[in-house]
């Protein structure tokens, strides 16, 4: 028999870090002698494996290859290594050499690149498919929010990576994306700060002690947080026999593992059945029990892949006999300048099918592995199969030796659900001023039916009765917006701006025409003193309240084209449940804009400005009575009595911007006093007069007032018709 080198390349020493494949070569071995031993495989042939020690380590595999390749007789093909990390830079080079590579453990999803690795083949799942096993278990568990702690190199974050896209594809959000070099307490203070509770670990086998214990330091464990792991790449316990690794014990490590879940190869096929050697997969396991107990390595999940890759290469290189026959060629012919009989070897192996010690062994179309596999967890000591994953299928399934098992009896969620609660104005609050403002219209309406009714009437006559009907108007005007103030803005969401423009014509109208009046007043008293005749018409304190409505028209038209208002939401407290699942978030809405405080500082400026003119109208003609303006008296104090609270409450309103009702109150409190009782101030007294007397008895005054007073006739109550020596068109009479 001619004999076929295999170059093999384990991690045996993995004392620098990284995975040890060590516990695969009595797998391989076995089926080494049972490829020998078989009588319709590779007849003429005799298999021999070799093996190296490529430590996980890039720098040994790549030495140990350039070995194989210089020394002895060429190696027909390449076997392993073990780990990713190792397998990735021999990959990249030895197809160079015309060598196929099988792989058995190696599952970086970066090894899946053909452009990268054309002649590399593995038996073992990529990580890409046991990422969709792990999306179907968040798909089973309903978990939306994920975390990634990957340990800090191209094979896991090959895998983070793949696992990223596939999330974002599939609508799941990634909250923390952390890895780290030596040490994971950082990446783990970051997670927690980020609230991840569902979070992937990928790293090799020696930081799982170091992470645990650093998630049980940092207090990250308990019914809250779930660890997703890629299983099987760990001993049994592990926690119990690395306390060297880490300055914890293995309770607390055990402690900080907390709720677990993984995704595994499967171990042995589910198949039943002989596989191709003739021997069931359960019949494979023990005779690999024994050589490994022989050869004194631990057990290795990824045994039984071994097998079915010696196999694999097996099968291959029988195909191809026949094939290189047709061509005059042996397989002792195989040199690395032999390009076609490696193309020859791929495309034979691309269409192998057979049944393996793993299932039944077959590569899709970028060389990679199609099985199931396992979902698993570590309860208490044991670790359990709780589900499978069939990626030909995409299926998931409950289907284990026993049921999933959490911390704390009930499955974790995914972060802090919230829930969203509208802290509106409380509705009796709301009704209450709703009411009040209603009777205030209405009784707003009968003032101005009063009003019409009676305008010819000289004592309302003199009054001007068309700037009281202003003054009425604009307190409907605040009225309603204060109302508006206290609606859901959620669901009032459109033209939240109109309570702005209610409340800041209605003032402009109502105070516009009080301060005008009072102005008046204050002309004639000042003018007075020099014994001049004074014309003021109505119509001139008309123009004054449409020059203050066209500085709000400005205002609010530059506001809205500017800086438009629309309805926001402020979040108010977060009340958080007991156990950190649930959480109440009280929100208010506002309507805002982006530069509110400019805005409101701009129409405060200017309606303060106007209310510190306005008092100071009303303080300086505090003793003037002037018959033929009746009402002066009581406009000064309806000034006052919108200034005064004004100024006391909305300093306040500004402070309690996160309480909604007491806002609310303050701000209808101010409406509806204000605006009451300038109302009352300024029309009460007219009808009481009216009912007393007949207001037909006052001296005329048509439209506006001439008015010419002198000194004494100040300060001295007068009757009417003596103080009024011009009434009537501006004309003295
Ligand atoms: N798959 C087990 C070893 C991890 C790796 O791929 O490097």
């Amino acid at each position: 028999k001619e004999t076929l080198y295999i170059g093999g390349l384990f991690g045996l020493d993995t004392a620098r870090g990284g995975w040890s494949s060590a516990g695969i070569i009595p797998a391989v071995q076995m089926a080494i002698d049972d490829i020998n031993n078989s009588s319709e495989c590779l007849k003429d042939y005799h298999l021999e494996l070799l093996i190296k020690d490529s430590q996980c380590s890039v720098g040994e595999a790549v030495r140990r290859s350039l070995e194989y390749i210089s020394y002895g007789k060429p190696k027909i093909m390449f076997f392993g290594p073990g780990c990713s990390k190792a397998s990735i830079p021999v990959a990249e080079a030895i197809h160079y050499w015309n060598i196929v590579q099988m792989g058995f453990s190696g599952s970086s999803p970066l090894l899946s690149s053909k452009s990268l690795y054309p002649l590399y083949f593995r038996t073992n799942p990529s990580e890409t498919f046991a990422n969709l096993g792990r999306i179907a278990i968040l798909r089973r568990f309903n978990w939306k929010r994920v975390a990634i702690l990957q340990q800090n190199n191209d094979v896991f974050t090959g895998i983070s990576n793949s696992l990223v896209e596939l999330l974002e594809a599939a609508n799941f959000s990634v909250i923390a994306y952390e890895s780290f070099k030596d040490h994971p307490r950082f990446a783990i203070e970051n997670l927690e700060n980020k609230d991840a509770r569902i979070i992937f670990a990928f790293f090799y086998p020696d930081q799982y002690y170091v992470t645990f214990c650093e998630a049980y330091k940092q207090g990250m464990y308990g019914p809250k947080y779930v660890w997703v792991l890629i299983s099987g790449r760990n001993q049994a316990n592990w926690w119990k026999q690395q306390s060297h690794l880490g300055d914890c014990t293995p309770e607390q490590v055990r402690k900080g593992l907390s709720n677990n879940i993984g995704t595994g190869e499967l171990k042995l096929s589910p198949l039943p059945g002989p596989t191709i050697c003739g021997r069931t997969p359960q019949e494979l396991y023990n005779s690999y029990q024994l050589r490994l107990k022989e050869s004194g390595y631990s057990e290795n999940t990824f045994a039984s892949y071994g097998y079915d890759a010696a196999w694999a290469c097996a099968l291959t290189l029988n195909a191809s006999i026949e094939v290189l026959r047709q061509q005059n060629l042996t397989l002792s012919d195989f040199t690395y300048s032999q390009a076609n009989m490696s193309k020859i070897f791929v495309e034979i192996m691309k269409g192998i099918s057979f049944r393996g010690m793993t299932g039944q062994v077959k590569f899709d179309s970028k060389h990679d592995r199609i099985s199931k596999l396992e979902v698993r967890q570590i309860q208490g000591d044991t670790e359990r199969r709780v589900g499978f994953y069939d990626m030909e299928t995409g299926s998931y399934e409950d289907n284990g030796d026993g049921d999933y098992l959490w911390d704390g009896g009930k499955v974790p969620v995914d972060g802090l659900y919230i829930v969203r609660k509208s802290d509106d104005v409380h509705p009796i609050l709301f009704w209450f001023a709703f009411t009040t403002s209603t009777l205030g219209v209405i009784m707003a309406v009968v003032f101005l039916i009063f009003n019409i009714y009676h305008q010819n009437v000289r004592y309302i006559k003199m009054s001007s009765p068309n700037l009281n009907n202003l003054i009425i108007l604009g307190c409907i005007l605040v009225y309603v917006s204060g109302v508006l103030f206290g609606l859901d803005k959620g669901v009032y969401c459109t033209g939240c701006q109109v309570e702005i423009w209610f409340l800041a014509i209605g003032f402009s109208l109502g105070f516009g025409a009080m301060f005008s009046k009072t102005w008046r007043v204050h002309v004639i008293f000042l003018k007075c003193n020099n014994n001049k005749r004074v014309i003021i018409r109505d119509h001139q304190l008309f123009g004054m309240v449409a020059v203050l409505l066209l500085i709000d028209f400005i205002i609010l038209i530059t506001w809205q084209l500017v800086d438009p208002l629309t309805t926001t939401d402020y979040n108010l407290t977060l009340e958080i449940s007991p156990d950190y699942d649930t959480a109440i978030q009280r929100f208010t809405t506002t309507c805002t804009s982006k530069h509110i405080s400019i805005w409101q500082a701009i129409m405060f400026g200017y309606k303060g400005l106007l209310l510190l003119f306005g008092a100071y109208l009303a303080w300086e003609t505090r003793k003037v009575h002037i018959a033929a303006l009746n009402d002066s008296k009581m406009i000064g104090l309806s000034v006052y009595n919108v200034i005064i609270p004004c100024a006391l409450v909305i300093p306040i309103v500004g402070l309690v911007h996160d309480r909604p009702t007491t806002q609310f109150a303050l701000t209808s409190f101010l409406t509806i006093f204000c605006t009451t009782f300038t109302l009352c101030f300024v029309f009460v007294p007219k009808m009481l007069f009216l009912r007393k007397e007949d207001g037909n008895c006052i001296p005329t005054v048509s439209g506006s007032i001439g008015v010419l007073v002198t000194p004494t006739n100040l300060n001295s109550p007068r009757k009417p018709e003596e103080s009024v020596k011009n009434a009537g068109e501006g004309t003295e009479s």
